[in-house]
């Protein structure tokens, strides 16, 4: 997978790790991000079982995408452990995990490279395999926008925000950010047959539409596969095999959509505002929570 965070130092004995048959276990996840940080998770326990779909929701600062991030070992627990089939993270080499992990960051990494390298980013054999990079990016919905580029899948994408300040000419055509945000996807979709997945805000910044199409295209690609998705769109995880509520560092709900409206907790509230706000016409906010 692509890595977009700071390393932790190998441990000096790593385990390999087996494909995933059972589960990922977070057991009483304690995390701050240093001494001088407040604590972030405050005992998470969860599990995530194969084949499923779980989705994290809750109010934005929640840890959310600090859960995902200690999943892929761009930190470890303060506290506690994450167990992949009983196996200590903390005992397996990051790489090595995250060649079993496919993730769509929300800070995802735009590259000065081409398209088709900004897809097949970090896995050799699909950089040399055309056609399965333009299956992923047709899967992503931007096979079109990529082939109508001067070069097609050879054109540099420029990251279009660093030149100024460097007093450099930005080189490469820009894309718009939902045009990134899809070949962010296709990074995933290249990389769909890995463990687990992973998806951060998948739709960020796309308009209604792609938003809605964007959500349908992963809930095919999801289905009986291990996920971990997080949006703030309930409407667009409702059908997640478990919806997983963080509030307060900690696991606040837990279950299928029906399940939790039916308990009148957080997830009921916030999704009940957010179907209001989009049945309200007027509603000044967009409803976005
Ligand atoms: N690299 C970092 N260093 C220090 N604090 C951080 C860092 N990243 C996130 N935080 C803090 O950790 C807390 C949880 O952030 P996180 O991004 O995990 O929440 P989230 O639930 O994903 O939020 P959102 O819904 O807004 O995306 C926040 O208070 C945030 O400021």
């Amino acid at each position: 997978m692509v890595t977009d965070g700071p390393d932790l130092p190998a441990p000096r004995h790593h385990k390999p790790l087996a494909p995933l048959l059972r589960g990922i276990e977070l057991r009483d996840v304690w995390f701050r991000y240093s001494d001088d940080h407040p604590w972030v998770l405050r005992g998470v326990n969860l599990f995530i079982p194969h084949g499923h779909t779980v989705a994290l929701v809750g109010r934005n600062g929640g840890g959310k995408s600090t859960l995902v991030k200690l999943l892929c070992r761009f930190y470890d627990p303060t506290r506690g452990a994450i167990l992949w089939d009983g196996v200590d993270l903390r005992d397996v080499a990051p790489e090595t995990l995250r060649d079993r992990i496919g993730a769509v960051f929300q800070d995802f990494v735009a590259y000065e490279l081409t398209a088709a390298d900004n897809i097949a980013v970090g896995d050799l054999a699909a950089s040399e395999d055309q056609a399965r990079v333009e299956r992923a990016a047709r899967d992503a919905g931007v096979h079109d926008t990529v082939a109508a580029l001067p070069y097609g899948y050879r054109t540099l994408l420029s990251r279009g925000f660093t030149s100024e300040e460097e007093g450099e000419e930005a080189e490469g055509v820009l894309l718009s950010g939902g045009q990134w945000q899809r070949v962010a996807l296709a990074r995933a979709f290249l990389r769909r047959d890995r463990d687990l997945m992973i998806l951060d805000e998948p739709s960020a910044g796309l308009d209604p539409e792609a938003e809605y199409e964007v959500h349908s295209r992963l809930a095919r690609l999801r289905s009986g596969r291990t996920s971990v998705v997080i949006s703030h769109r309930l409407g667009a995880v409702r059908d997640a095999d478990r919806i997983v509520v963080l509030a307060g560092g900690v696991v606040a709900e837990e279950g299928t959509h029906a399940a939790l409206l039916a308990g009148g907790g957080t997830y009921a509230q916030l999704f009940t505002r957010q179907a209001a706000g989009y049945r309200d016409e007027v509603h000044p906010t967009g409803a976005s929570l």
